[in-house]
């Protein structure tokens, strides 16, 4: 099932446009407060959008007519807080299908809970389950519903280390054939889970594409963190990426002159120096102010307005935010259009 959505809903500042491939998972990333749960809530209609446009395979479902009510969609929305039924697991599983008339519902509902790994706990009641177990039974019972789109958000959420690993192997299978949308903080989610990814901000998809265009040519800030990417952004002058300020790194393929490019590089990859501008001419060395240090393991990320650069943890020492530092960004990293 191709799912296109355009959703509005204007009182929380949400306009937003997705497009999941039949069979396709798409990551939906993005801050705190960028409008994730808001879409996944709005194309469910849990939220009642504004404006809306919800297609799947080529039925409006929403749009210029009378809109297909939220249960007849066959749109399951697996919320943060999707309290289960206070019913046997076996009965929340077996829900769906029951509501669907299916006198196997039962039998479904067994089936699935054993893919889920919860057959032995089918007679229990919801309050005597673990966290971990309480969420599998929630994935058992959304998609025994047969959903035509599954719309998960943040399933991890809440989940200790392991119960979040084990949970994500286990989608990782269940979500193979299924039209689905994740919304998630982790970029491991994006990487081991979907197939595309859209990026929000400010209640706006900013950036969409496959999870490997995304992930290696990010084009916002954001998404380029998501990646553990520096994002080092310019315009495209004569092999060169020009830089605010003047800086010129010379790159690698980009578009044509004139156009804003940019070179996505891991923050190991850039050199910090402190003091006098440094004379080494095989790294182009872009002045910049410290705005934040960010402690990782042995390490800390110096990140300046344009660039990062991970150093020593005794190097970091000397520095506070405002410092003036010098970032050198190797040349020749390969540069790619952020336009078009
Ligand atoms: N129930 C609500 N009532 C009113 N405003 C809300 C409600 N839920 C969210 N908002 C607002 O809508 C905007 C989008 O929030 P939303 O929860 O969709 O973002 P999110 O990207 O899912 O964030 P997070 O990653 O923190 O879950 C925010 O400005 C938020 O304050």
């Amino acid at each position: 099932m191709r799912l296109e959505a355009r959703v509005e809903v204007a009182e929380r500042g949400v306009e937003a446009d997705v497009t999941v491939g039949a069979g396709r998972t798409l990551a939906l990333l993005g801050p705190n407060g960028s409008g994730k749960s808001t879409a996944l809530e709005a194309i469910a209609g849990v939220v009642r959008p504004g404006r809306a446009r919800i297609v799947l395979d080529g039925r409006e479902l929403v749009g210029s007519g009378r809109p297909v009510p939220p249960r007849d969609r066959g749109i399951v929305l697996l919320a943060q807080d999707d309290a289960l039924f206070p019913m046997s697991v076996l009965d929340n599983v077996a829900f769906g299908p029951r509501a669907a008339g299916r006198r196997d519902a039962r039998r479904v509902a067994e089936a699935w809970l054993e893919r889920v790994g919860c057959a032995d706990l089918a007679s229990r009641r919801p309050g005597d389950l673990s966290g971990g177990q309480a969420r599998r039974v929630a994935i058992a019972r959304a998609l025994a519903a047969e959903p035509r789109v599954l719309l998960l958000d943040e399933p991890f959420a809440g989940l200790d280390v392991e119960a979040a690993s084990a949970i994500r192997t286990m989608l990782r299978s269940l979500l193979a054939d299924v039209t689905a949308i994740i919304t998630t903080h982790d970029v491991l989610d994006a990487h081991t889970l979907a197939d595309d990814v859209a990026v929000m901000a400010g209640g706006r998809v900013v950036e969409a594409g496959t999870a490997t265009e995304v992930l290696t040519r990010p084009r916002t800030p954001f998404a380029a963190r998501m990646a553990a990417r520096v994002l080092v952004a310019g315009t495209m002058r004569g092999g060169a990426l020009e830089l605010e300020g003047g800086v010129r790194v010379p790159v690698s393929g980009g578009p044509r002159g004139g156009e804003a490019a940019a070179v996505a590089l891991p923050p190991s990859a850039v050199v910090l120096a402190i003091g006098d501008a440094p004379r080494d001419r095989s790294l182009a060395w872009v002045p910049d102010a410290v705005r934040a240090l960010e402690p990782r393991g042995d390490e800390v990320r110096v990140v300046g307005a344009a660039v990062a650069a991970d150093v020593d943890a005794a190097v970091a020492a000397s520095l506070d935010a405002g410092a003036v530092v010098w970032f050198g960004v190797p040349r020749g990293h390969l540069a790619y259009a952020l336009t078009g």
